[in-house]
C-alpha cells in the first residue's frame, strides 16, 4: 500500500519502520511545516491515510482526506466533540473511515476484561469506580481517549452510574460523588500510556491495569487497520476487526 502519515511526530515515526517492514510505502510525511503538501498529492497515488496528529486538526485532516477519496485510519485522540459530522461525511463520500482511541491490541483486550468486570460489579453497589490514566508530559488532551473509552465501557454496564468526571488535581478536593466516575490525569516524564480502572469499598480494592512499555503496540494495530480497511466503505472501530 502507498500510505501517507498524516501528521509525523512521535506517532508517525514510530508508524514508518513497521508499514516498510510490512512491506508498504511511504507516500508522505506530512506535518504541521508541510501541511498544504496533502492538497497536492496525486489521488491515485495514496492507498490509506494515517492521521496521528493533534486535538486541534484532526478534524480538517480527516475531512480533506475524505473528501479526495482516501481511506482514512485515525488515531489522533481529543476531537470526539465532531464525530457525528466526520460520520456522515464519510457516509456522504462513500468513504472509509476507521478510528480507535487506542489501537493496541493488548488495550482491546483490557476494553473488553473492563466491560466484564463492570457487568460482573453490577450487584455490588457498595464498590465505587475511578479510574488514573498516566501519560507523557507533551500529551495535550486530558483526560486521555483511552481512558473515556474506558469510562463508557462502565456507563454501559454500570447502571447506576451517569457519568464520569476529571478528578481534580487539587487533593482536597476529591470527588466524593458515587453516581460518576472520577478520572485522574497525570502527565510524567515519558510514560507511553497506563491506565488503571478500580472498584473501592470501604474495606478493600480490585484493580486492573494496562500499562503500555512503547509505542509499538499502537503502532502496530495502526498498521494491520490500514491494510484491513483495504476496499471497504464505512466507519470502522477495532471491534470490526477483531470480530471480522
Ligand atoms: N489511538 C492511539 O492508539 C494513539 C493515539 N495517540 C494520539 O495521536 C495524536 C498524536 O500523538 P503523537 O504522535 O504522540 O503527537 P506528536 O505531538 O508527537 O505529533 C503530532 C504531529 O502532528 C503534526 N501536526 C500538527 N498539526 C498538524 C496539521 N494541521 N496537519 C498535519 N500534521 C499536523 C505535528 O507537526 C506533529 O508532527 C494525539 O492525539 C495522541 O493522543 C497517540 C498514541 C496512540
Ligand atoms: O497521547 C498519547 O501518547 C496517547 N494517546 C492515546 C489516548 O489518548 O488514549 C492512546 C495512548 O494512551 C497514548
Amino acid at each position: 500500500m502507498n500510505i501517507v502519515l498524516l501528521g509525523y511526530g512521535k506517532m508517525g515515526k514510530a508508524i514508518e519502520p513497521i508499514a516498510l517492514e510490512r512491506g508498504h510505502q511511504i507516500a508522505a510525511r506530512i506535518d504541521a511545516t508541510n501541511r498544504t503538501e496533502l492538497e497536492t498529492l496525486d489521488a491515485d497515488s495514496v492507498d490509506v491515510v494515517i492521521e496521528f496528529s493533534s486535538p486541534e486538526s484532526a478534524v480538517e485532516n480527516i475531512k480533506t482526506c475524505l473528501e479526495r477519496g482516501w481511506p482514512v485510519v485515525c488515531g489522533t485522540t481529543g476531537w470526539l466533540s465532531h464525530r457525528t459530522e466526520i460520520e456522515q461525511l464519510c457516509a456522504d463520500k462513500k468513504g472509509a473511515f476507521f478510528y480507535a482511541s487506542n489501537y493496541s491490541i493488548g488495550v482491546n483486550l483490557f476494553f473488553r476484561l473492563n466491560k466484564t468486570l463492570a457487568k460482573f460489579m453490577r450487584n455490588y453497589p457498595s464498590y465505587h469506580a475511578s479510574m488514573t490514566e498516566i501519560h507523557h508530559t507533551e500529551k495535550k488532551d486530558a483526560p486521555s481517549g483511552t481512558a473515556i473509552t474506558l469510562a463508557e465501557g462502565l456507563l454501559e454496564n454500570l447502571p447506576n452510574l451517569n457519568g464520569w468526571v476529571e478528578q481534580p488535581t487539587d487533593k482536597q478536593a476529591q470527588i466524593t460523588s458515587t453516581d460518576a466516575v472520577a478520572i485522574e490525569s497525570l502527565r510524567e516524564g515519558t510514560v507511553p500510556g497506563t491506565h488503571i480502572v478500580r472498584f473501592d469499598s470501604d474495606v478493600d480494592r480490585i484493580e486492573i491495569a494496562h500499562i503500555a512499555h512503547s509505542r509499538q503496540g499502537f503502532a502496530v494495530g495502526a498498521v494491520v487497520a490500514a491494510e484491513w480497511v483495504q476496499g471497504r466503505t464505512g466507519v470502522f472501530s477495532m471491534d470490526d476487526l477483531l470480530d471480522a
